[in-house]
């Protein structure tokens, strides 16, 4: 099949279907922007959605790649993850080669986000696939005309057969704010990093690429524009705590995401901001 766009239903939500080539594929919800499926050529899903999961806008959809902006987390006073996962985003740019499809799906400021945030912006976000990859690129537009200060992320949930025997190689020699700790700072000093207990962490200003080796679903994981990666996996009694995840949904999942959370990021007035993050399977 050669690679194109479907518009679908996703869980009863609206969603574009990009089919890339080799038999991949993936699939984006207008709600949030986010990325929901990714199927490699092998047949296989990478990205963890909670059978559980909320489509009707009332809370973010557990899963896949929600974008957050203008705030990660809860590291201010917006609400957590910031006021875009719960947007209805716009098509803004489709098109598909030989052995590519790509979208692009925006969203701006209104009397909604100015009530909590008082910025005038403009958010993009395209997905592209290719055979064995996907890129996703954020880019922030300061439409207004004053500086603001952001952080954000793209919140990519992986998916695991089974996250204890999953190893994330990479964070070697960077230090971490442990928000599972205390938010205690530590310099990672392990090679690889195993999933234990509960583990909800940003390394800063990570510039090497990270390979997440987990039996067959191994992937190669890079980013640019973002400075931190955020490894978040919630364990059993957090996990228990979220009614959007059945029990064992932990076992699942492992969150490395792209990020600037601990380093806050200016724009000027006019000015654009790119974050990418690429997957790839190896
Ligand atoms: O439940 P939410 O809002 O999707 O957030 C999930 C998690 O997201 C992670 O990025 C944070 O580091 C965690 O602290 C947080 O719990």
């Amino acid at each position: 099949m050669k690679p194109g766009i479907e518009e679908i239903e996703f869980h009863g939500i609206p969603a574009l279907r990009l089919i890339g080539p080799q038999g991949s594929s993936a699939v984006i919800s207008r709600l949030g922007a986010q990325v929901l499926s990714w199927i490699t050529p092998d047949g296989r899903e990478r990205l963890y959605l909670s059978p559980q999961a909320v489509f009707d806008g009332s809370v973010a959809i557990r899963g896949g790649v929600p974008v957050c902006f203008p705030q990660f987390s809860d590291r201010g006073e917006l609400p957590k993850h910031g006021l875009v996962r719960t947007r209805e985003w716009q098509v803004s740019a489709r098109r598909s080669g030989d052995d590519y499809a790509l979208v692009t799906l925006e969203t701006s400021d209104d009397e909604a986000t100015r009530a909590l945030w008082p910025h005038a912006f403009r958010l993009e976000l395209t997905l592209m696939i290719e055979a064995d990859r996907i890129d996703l690129e954020l880019c922030v537009v300061n439409t207004g005309a004053r500086e603001f200060e952001f952080t954000a992320a793209l919140h990519t949930y992986l998916r695991a057969i089974q996250v204890e025997d999953v190893a994330l190689e990479g964070l070697h020699g960077h230090d971490y704010r442990d928000a599972a700790n205390g938010d205690k700072v530590v310099r990672e000093t392990g090679t690889e990093l195993l999933v234990e207990a509960e583990t909800d962490r940003v390394y800063r200003q990570v510039r090497r690429p990270q390979l997440l080796r987990a039996g067959n679903l191994s992937l190669g994981i890079q980013q640019q524009g973002f400075p931190d990666v955020v490894v978040w996996n919630p364990w059993v009694e957090k996990c228990a705590a979220l009614a959007d995840m059945p029990a064992d949904g932990w076992r699942h999942m492992l969150c490395v995401e792209a990020a600037a959370a601990d380093t806050v990021q200016q724009l000027a007035a006019g000015d654009e901001w790119y974050g990418r993050q690429t997957l790839v399977a190896v």
